[in-house]
């Protein structure tokens, strides 16, 4: 894991931070936020009032003042106190609704910055994925903790400064010994917060995998092996291994901070006690009257007490400012997929002549090995090109490059010669359609899941149907309980439909030619891919869909992924895709000719032993 800088941002990096959670905050609810600041105002200065009004009262009731005197002060004691107490309650409404809009308003920022994550990169970094898991799982509320905490540190001033206004008037050396004492308790709280905050980061890793086996063992996608292969406990065991570990952690951290906690509580106890020692040593003497005493008592707690909190509050303001700062770096990532230095960002023109991939090397990370070397391939334009080649060749990699999920690390994919770095990459996917290997199947209705290849259409029945017709599952879809509205999951129940409360389960099939059906909803697109698009269809289906990809396709650029070269005899060019490079290439008449490996595996299907993965071996004995 890669050290994290945030945990030290320093103060011009801890002043943009705060400045960027109040404005989250201040976005979120500006009324909220001005009534939040005035409760803290006005609870600030409640206490020091309440003790200045009770000395006041008791001198007057010492020096037998006026009854109307006496009872003015009274009232304003009685007020004050009233007041004061309804304040909390203000402010814990204020604090809760804050921080429900700041959650709310947080939660949309983030998305919308991981929307615009235009690769996949950031997805398989680890790293990212720490910081990426703390900044949805705690980003958005830290802004509002950020503020409540804030105000409650101003609010804490406001007494202090009351105080220490009164403590100076009778003891001078007590405010200072007071705010003396209170400097080790800052610097203790610094640190705590610091280690707590990277503790969470470091815990992130171990959150995420403690996560990963809790889903997989209440998962129905796996419920299946882990009931077969009796894997429940093993799982679950890991699971509780992990929240072991994650608990240790933070056990450690509770009880160093209960140790502190407790050694500064004592230095605080030690300096009020010998404060009352020498207030009521002068009061004896005559140097303080009754009401003094009070005043001092009152303001010694009251300073030591509100300075506690100021400091555990910044401490704690502390803290979550480090967690937001991964909430922004996340927000803030800049764009994943760089434009091409020097060259203009070009409107994506629709595809005449053909693509390009130009001596294309590829590698998911410096580390890794290369998966395209040196790849060499001309698509025409109106034309279907398969792919073709054994487990691992890189097919699925280059159909990602042609999608730009991630950039070549050497050459260049060229759309009618020009680098599609070149491109705004949301309106190159407008001109492509997929269906990809590992296709989604959406826990919604059949209507959506095929509508949402086109969200402009998503309530178009007419083109859904449409849709569902030429991926031939129309009649499948009609016949659900309840047709193009049946929800295709049993992780939810529908809601309009109490009578009808359990969704329906598709075969893989099935739901494969759904994902084809939400591939035909971007009529007009200029590149069709489709990656192993007949893998689950039986041999009908299969045909039906290859037989009619060139109607289908509608002059669009089809780009089909196959093992099963029967179903892609008849696409114009068949490229042969071995070790990352593209080694073969022609239509299926010359390539038989050649004899070469698309004639050894064409001959070897042919042949009668027609494995979809032509190299799959049965497992050997461990
Ligand atoms: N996101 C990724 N990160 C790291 N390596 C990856 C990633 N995706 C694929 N690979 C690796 O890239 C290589 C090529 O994978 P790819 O999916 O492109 O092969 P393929 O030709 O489509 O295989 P198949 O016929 O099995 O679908 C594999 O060795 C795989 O391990």
């Amino acid at each position: 894991m890669t050290v994290d800088t945030t945990t030290r941002p320093g103060l011009r990096g801890t002043a943009a931070l705060l400045s960027a959670a109040l404005a989250l905050v201040w976005r979120a609810s500006s009324t909220l936020a001005m009534i939040r600041a005035a409760t803290a105002l006005v609870t600030g200065l409640t206490p020091v009032a309440i003790a200045w009004l009770t000395k006041v009262m008791l001198d007057r009731l010492v020096t037998h003042a006026p009854t109307a005197q006496l009872l003015g002060v009274v009232l304003a004691l009685a007020g004050t106190v009233l007041i004061g107490s309804l304040m909390p309650s203000i402010a814990d409404f204020a604090d809760v609704e804050l921080s429900r809009r700041t959650r709310l308003t947080g939660r949309r920022e983030l998305y919308r910055a991981i929307g615009r994550f235009g690769g996949l990169g950031r997805f398989e970094d680890p790293a990212f994925q720490d910081r990426l898991q703390l900044a949805v799982s705690n980003g958005p509320a830290t802004p509002a903790q950020v503020t409540t905490n804030g105000l409650g540190i101003a609010q804490g001033m406001v007494t202090v400064a009351g105080f220490v206004v009164l403590l100076a008037g009778l003891a001078p050396w007590m405010a200072v010994v007071v705010a003396v004492t209170a400097l080790p308790t800052v610097h203790a709280e610094f640190a705590l917060s610091r280690q707590r905050a990277a503790m969470m980061l470091q815990l992130g890793h171990a959150e995420r995998r403690e996560l990963f086996y809790a889903d997989l063992v209440s998962s129905v996608t796996a419920a299946k092996e882990i009931r077969l292969y009796g894997l429940g406990d093993l799982f679950s065991a890991r699971m509780t291994d992990e929240l072991r570990r994650i608990n240790r952690a933070m056990r450690g951290m509770d009880l160093q901070e209960f140790r502190v906690q407790s050694l500064l509580t004592g230095l605080a106890a030690v300096v009020a006690g010998g404060g009352l020692v020498w207030a009521v040593l002068s009061a004896r003497s005559g140097q303080l009257v009754i009401g003094d005493i009070v005043v001092f008592t009152a303001a010694v707690a009251g300073v030591q007490t509100t300075l506690g909190s100021i400091i555990a509050g910044i401490a704690r303001t502390h803290q979550a400012l480090l967690v937001f700062a991964h909430y922004q770096h996340v927000v803030q990532a800049p764009a994943d997929l760089a434009p091409l230095p020097d060259r203009p960002v070009l409107p994506v023109p629709p595809l005449r002549d053909r693509i390009e991939l130009r001596d294309v090397w590829f590698r998911y990370g410096p580390s890794l090995p290369w998966i395209l070397r040196g790849v060499n391939l001309t698509i025409t334009a109106g034309s279907t090109t398969a792919l073709v080649g054994l487990n691992g060749a890189g097919k699925s990699t280059l159909i990602k490059l042609l999608c730009r999920f991630y950039d070549p690390t050497r050459g260049a994919v060229l759309w009618d010669g020009v680098d599609l770095r070149q491109f705004p990459v949301d309106e190159l996917r407008r001109r492509v359609s997929a269906v990809f290997q590992d296709f989604m199947a959406y826990d919604l209705s059949a209507a959506e899941n095929i509508g949402l290849g086109d969200i402009h259409w998503l309530d178009d029945r007419q083109a859904i149907v449409s849709a569902a017709e030429q991926a031939g599952c129309h009649t499948t879809v009609e016949k659900l309980p309840r047709g193009y509205d049946t929800l295709l999951t049993r992780y939810f129940s529908p809601e309009d439909t109490p009578e009808n409360t359990e969704g329906v389960l598709l075969s893989g099939g099935q739901w494969q030619r759904l994902a084809l059906a939400r591939s035909f909803m971007r009529t007009g697109c200029d590149l069709l891919i489709l990656d192993e698009p007949s893998a689950g269809l039986d041999a009908d289906a299969e045909h039906e869909v290859h037989t009619r990809l060139r109607t289908l396709r509608g002059g669009a650029t089809a780009l089909l992924i196959s093992h099963r070269l029967s179903a892609v005899r008849d696409a114009d060019t068949i490229v042969v895709l071995s070790d990352g490079a593209a080694v073969e290439r022609g239509d299926h008449a010359t390539l038989m000719d050649s004899d070469g490996p698309y004639a050894r595996l064409f001959n070897l299907q042919a042949s009668g032993y027609q494995p979809a993965v032509p190299e799959l071996r049965p497992p050997t004995g461990r």
